[in-house]
């Protein structure tokens, strides 16, 4: 993950919004009052990366509050020299102050540390993709729920899958950190400062690392499978995002969730069960649908940054207009393809998805969010259709 794309830490941590600049102007305040090594003592105690605020706020004020009570108990501690007892009386005075300087210092630190803390997880929660991150997670545990894995079949699944979400998402902003601070990017959460690549980087390795033995106890088949969809994203993040196979690695990951659920399904392991290959086709559309749909809003910053995936190349427009048909087709295929007469009720829901591409397609222009949203809305009827559709998940 360390490729041509990785950016310098210092730089990844403030360069794009502007950040360095008062953490600087306090640096230099603080070591003209009172010397550098308070705040160096504050930054190496907090483990801070990139704390603009903390800094030039908690930081440059606890310097100077110790300050002014050093050089209080310096005076006094000359005003008492040649009396003995003065001399003991002004020794534990500055013993106290000494005291109360370091108290000082380390409430300082302590609420340094606090802050920096939280500015780091909520740099790491934005960092993750929290939106995909969450609506894949809630898909797949609600379709191996709706299967029949049970309670901890379910809860194994939620952790699985919401581990390689942000390993995948953790990784593609590392990735992506010096490409996102060029175009200036303040909205990602390493180019605003809130936290370093290099913590991106160890939190995605450190998820890939829970997320291997996590799917694996859904059952080896299945946990081998959502795996293979985990590694398809990595290798989207580190190589084809750019490349007219782009949608592949959505495709693939999104088409292994009927594969998963079927063959995660107590009593359907292979070679009992095989999932419905239409339900792997229309997985894998709503899968191309929601990589036209996330990538859609960034377009026109990726051309500039020379990122040439498949929405690239079509352009804006062309995308727009192309993203309501692996939608529709997912929904046509769920409709057509099962056995048995298509009652109104999947009717009715490729209604539904139709309504979702149509408004997305129609918002798109107004609310960058919207084709997201759709797809999402889209992708959830799909999935209602797919757990209510008798042998779906188990196939059959
Ligand atoms: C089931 C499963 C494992 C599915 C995963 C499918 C997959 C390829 C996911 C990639 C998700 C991701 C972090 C996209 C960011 O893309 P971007 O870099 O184009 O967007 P950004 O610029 O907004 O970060």
């Amino acid at each position: 993950m360390t490729g041509s794309g990785e950016l310098p830490e210092d730089a990844a941590a403030g360069s794009g919004a502007g950040a360095a600049v008062p953490v600087q102007d306090a640096r230099r305040a603080a070591s003209s009052s009172a010397g550098t090594e308070s705040v160096a003592g504050i930054e190496s105690v907090a483990g801070i990366e990139s704390v603009a605020g903390i800094e030039s706020v908690e930081g440059a004020e606890g310097v100077e509050g110790m300050e002014g009570i050093r050089s209080e108990a310096a005076a006094e501690g000359q005003g008492a020299a040649g009396d003995p007892k003065a001399t003991g009386t002004a020794a534990m005075t500055r013993d106290a102050r000494t005291n109360r300087a370091a108290g000082v210092a380390s409430t300082a630190a302590g609420s340094a540390g606090v802050a920096a803390v939280a500015r780091m997880v909520a740099g790491l929660a934005r960092a993750c993709h929290p939106g995909p991150t969450a609506a894949v997670t809630t898909l797949v545990t609600a379709l191996v729920a709706v299967a029949g894995w049970g309670p901890a079949g379910t809860v194994l699944t939620a952790l699985a899958v919401l581990t390689g979400q942000l390993s995948v998402g953790w990784c593609n902003d590392a990735v992506d950190a010096a490409r996102d601070a060029g175009a200036g990017r303040t909205s990602k959460p390493i180019v605003a400062g809130l936290v370093s690549a290099r913590t991106v980087r160890v939190a995605a390795f450190a998820a890939l690392v829970a997320c291997v033995p996590l799917s694996l106890s859904c059952g080896v088949v299945a946990g081998v499978t959502h795996l293979v969809a985990v590694a398809a994203a990595w290798a989207y993040n580190l190589w084809l995002k750019g490349t007219a196979a782009s949608w592949v690695p959505y495709a693939a990951g999104f088409g292994a969730v009927p594969v998963f659920v079927t063959t995660g399904t107590p009593g359907h392991a292979p070679p009992v069960s095989s999932p419905a290959w239409w339900a792997v086709l229309a997985a894998a559309l709503l899968g191309c649908a929601a990589h036209l749909a996330n990538v859609l809003p960034d377009i026109e910053t990726d051309v500039a940054t020379g990122v040439r995936g498949w929405p690239q190349r079509l352009g804006p427009a062309r995308a727009r207009r192309v993203l309501p048909l692996p939608l529709l087709a997912a929904s046509a295929l769920l409709v057509v393809a099962p056995p048995g007469p298509a009652g109104p009720a999947r009717w009715l829901a490729f209604a539904g998805v139709a309504a979702c591409a149509a408004a997305g397609l129609l918002l798109a222009r107004r609310v960058a969010a919207a084709p997201f949203a759709a797809a999402i809305g889209a992708a959830g009827i799909d999935v209602l259709l797919l757990a209510a559709t008798p042998g779906v998940v188990s196939g059959g």
